[in-house]
């Protein structure tokens, strides 16, 4: 029986990490810089832990502890869904990245990062920037997602977006019996990094692309270069009809309210932790005859850009090549989900978790 239910009602710490099964966490103070810092490692099991460290103004300390424990954690099954021989971590600054953020607040973080001597390696999430990143190098090894002029794989953003649009044809072919997105209507929630690169593949397979975002300036970006996009109010994205849903904001946009007004066939998109809660609405999707692309198996190439990064001899042809399999995987997980009568998202839990045995075990007999 394989947990997928990470709602954890708990307050107590100890019982969070025993419900979502981490093997550690560790927080993070400095009174000098005013750091307050959590790093979830989630499993080591298949290689050390890796995922990014996002900035994030947490109303209580709490909603930071439980937002680092289920990135963490989706952070294992997107690499050993990926293939990829790392495990899953995740790390939180609490605090407003615009007031706060600055080169000690950074470099302090970086030291504690170091601390763990390559248990957790770390690279950007949201608000934090190559600036940043460049500053946590200086004092720790263990960092990924390095720019290019320091010898990094750059932006991971181009690769994810790859990767969203590979598991969206693999549903468009799950759905329609064919992959071509020509025609279709698809809508990007999030004209942000991910968003842009991916209504550039839309456009280049004359998909009618609709776009939503809270802020005007992204939305000139996109339609600034691209005519034929047209804009949706981001108040309105539930109320479409449309073929393909593409979430590239925020997490939970999958819950109670949303599925029954969702007028789609599929949903594939990069968003983190898109089902709010996550048996119950990958259920409610499959009972909608909605085909939905697990958000941690399709948004995987940025993650597996800076593993090549982490690897030495960073090579963007094996990096294409290995994002391009998530069409493949894809299409796997959505045949078990029909085979088995179980949803998508726990068909790619499965397989994840397969892997993380498997491998284990070859592992512990080293
Ligand atoms: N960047 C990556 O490589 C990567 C990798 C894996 C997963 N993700 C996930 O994909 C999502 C997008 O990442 P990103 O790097 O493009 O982030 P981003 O911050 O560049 O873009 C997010 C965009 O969403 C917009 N937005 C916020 N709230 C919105 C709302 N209510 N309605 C419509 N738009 C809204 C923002 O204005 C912004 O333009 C995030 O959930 C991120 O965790 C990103």
């Amino acid at each position: 029986m394989i947990d997928t239910q990470p709602e954890v009602k708990s307050n107590s710490v100890f019982d969070q990490m025993a419900n979502l099964e981490h093997e550690q966490v560790v927080f993070c103070r400095d009174e000098a810089t005013g750091l307050k810092a959590i790093i979830a490692i989630h499993n080591t099991v298949l290689g050390p832990s890796m995922g990014g460290t996002r900035m994030w103004n947490y109303a209580t300390d709490e909603e930071a502890v439980n937002d680092v424990l289920r990135l963490s954690r989706g952070m294992t099954f997107k690499s050993a869904l990926a293939g990829l021989n790392i495990g899953g971590g995740k790390a939180v600054i609490i605090g407003d990245a615009r007031k706060m953020k600055n080169e000690a607040l950074m470099r302090r973080f970086g030291k504690f990062v170091n601390s763990l001597n390559g248990k957790y390696y770390t690279a950007e999430d949201m608000n934090i920037t190559m600036r940043d990143i460049e500053y946590m190098s200086m004092e720790t090894p263990y960092v990924v997602g390095k720019p290019e002029y320091m010898g990094g794989s750059g932006d991971p953003s181009p690769m994810t977006a790859y990767g969203v649009y590979m598991g969206m044809k693999a549903g468009a072919k799950k759905a329609y019996g064919l992959d071509s997105l020509g025609g279709k209507n698809i809508l990007v929630q999030g004209a942000g990094q991910v968003g842009k690169y991916l209504v550039d593949h839309l456009i280049e397979e004359n998909a009618n692309v609709f776009i939503a975002d809270i802020f005007d300036d992204k939305i000139k970006a996109i339609t600034d270069k691209h005519d034929k996009v047209s804009v949706v109010d981001p108040n309105k994205v539930f109320q479409m009809e449309m073929d393909i849903y593409a979430p590239c904001a925020m997490g939970a946009t999958l819950n109670d309210e949303t599925i029954s007004e969702l007028k789609c066939a599929v949903v594939a998109g990069a968003a983190n932790n898109q089902l709010a809660i996550e048996e119950k609405h990958s259920a409610m999707l499959n009972d909608h005859g909605i085909i939905y692309c697990p958000d941690f198996l399709i948004n995987s190439g940025g993650i597996a850009n800076v593993y090549h990064e982490y690897l030495g001899n960073y090579n963007k042809e094996r990096v294409i090549a290995s994002t391009e399999h998530i069409y493949d995987v894809c299409l796997e997980v959505l045949n078990h989900s029909d085979d088995n009568k179980i949803g998508s998202h726990e068909a790619a839990l499965e397989l994840a978790l397969q892997r993380i045995e498997k491998v284990g075990k070859v592992k512990l007999g080293e």
